[in-house]
């Protein structure tokens, strides 16, 4: 028996052949990427099309790779020393591996939110306007605005709007989970990368960021690594199933937990493993 509610999926249907997106649909494309830490390979030779303004889930056992691989897409692994990566992805078009890239500039196209959040020890305001303030924007006015915008845009404005200059420490874990998915939307990112957004949380914070992220896709292209496959189900338009460094399976969120195509999504998606 599969363990994801058949209503969860039904909410989510659509059908798409996920390897046959037109370039205009991609957002990022993920070629022939191979990654060791040391003489350990965790990424191999993994290849895929994210698609533009949809919500992606890597799932998998644990270890077998999924932070990895979205650390990859904003080079996040680059701060680690013995790591070693070979293959390309591109965004929009252009290798973010490539030799000219500014690293800075892609982490602005490419925000990264953590398992736990992490605001700084500054005012609410003061984190949502960071990034801004990091590339020099200084105008009261300008900024105001987009602390606003973005604590909208991450359903926390009604909860703040009358405190935004006290500390983001007096936040509940939910809504700090929030204020930093709104600093990390105020400098407009294209990619938003969600690593476990929700482990730390409780079934209610986690309810809200879930409503959250089907707004953000509007505007964004999410990717999500979970643990949770009916978080999964219930946020993602396409799963990715990997499995000890290899992408097993990808495709449709509905396809991948009602007819799996391999054996070991099965596996792992009817609790036999994992
Ligand atoms: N900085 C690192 N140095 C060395 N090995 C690492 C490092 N980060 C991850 N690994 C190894 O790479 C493999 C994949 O780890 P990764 O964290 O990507 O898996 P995961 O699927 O996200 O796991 P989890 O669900 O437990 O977070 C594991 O064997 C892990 O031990």
């Amino acid at each position: 028996m599969i363990n994801v509610a058949p209503e969860v999926l039904m909410q989510n249907q659509q059908t798409v052949d996920i390897n046959d997106l037109p370039a205009e649909q991609v957002a990022l494309e993920i070629k022939g990427l191979n990654l060791h830490y040391g003489d350990k390979q965790a990424l191999n030779n993994i290849s895929m099309k994210i698609p533009k303004g949809k919500v992606t889930a890597f799932i998998g056992p644990s270890g077998c790779g999924k932070s990895t691989l979205l650390r990859c897409i904003n080079r996040m692994n680059d701060l680690v020393d013995i790591c070693k990566i070979d293959g390309e992805i591109d965004l929009h078009g252009e290798n973010i591996y490539g030799k000219h890239v500014d690293v800075a500039q892609l982490r602005r196209k490419v925000g990264m939110v953590f398992q736990r959040p992490n605001p700084f020890p500054k005012s609410i305001y003061e984190n949502v306007v960071y990034g801004l303030r990091l590339i020099g924007q200084n105008n009261r006015r300008v900024l105001d605005e987009a602390c606003e915008k973005s604590l909208r845009a991450a359903a926390l404005w009604e909860e703040v709007k009358d405190r935004i200059h006290d500390s983001a420490l007096g936040l509940s874990g939910g809504q700090q989970q929030r204020l930093v998915i709104a600093r990390a939307i105020a400098i407009e990112p294209e990619v938003l990368l969600l690593d476990e957004p929700t482990s730390a949380l409780d079934p209610i914070s986690t309810l809200v960021i879930e409503e959250l992220i089907t707004e953000l896709k509007e505007k964004y292209t999410v990717v999500i690594v979970t643990h949770n496959m009916q978080q999964a189900a219930r946020v993602s338009d396409q799963t990715a199933f990997m499995y000890m460094g290899d992408l097993i399976e990808y495709s449709d969120t509905n396809t991948l937990f009602t007819t799996p195509a391999k054996k070991k999504t099965e596996d792992y998606i009817t609790g036999r493993y994992g």
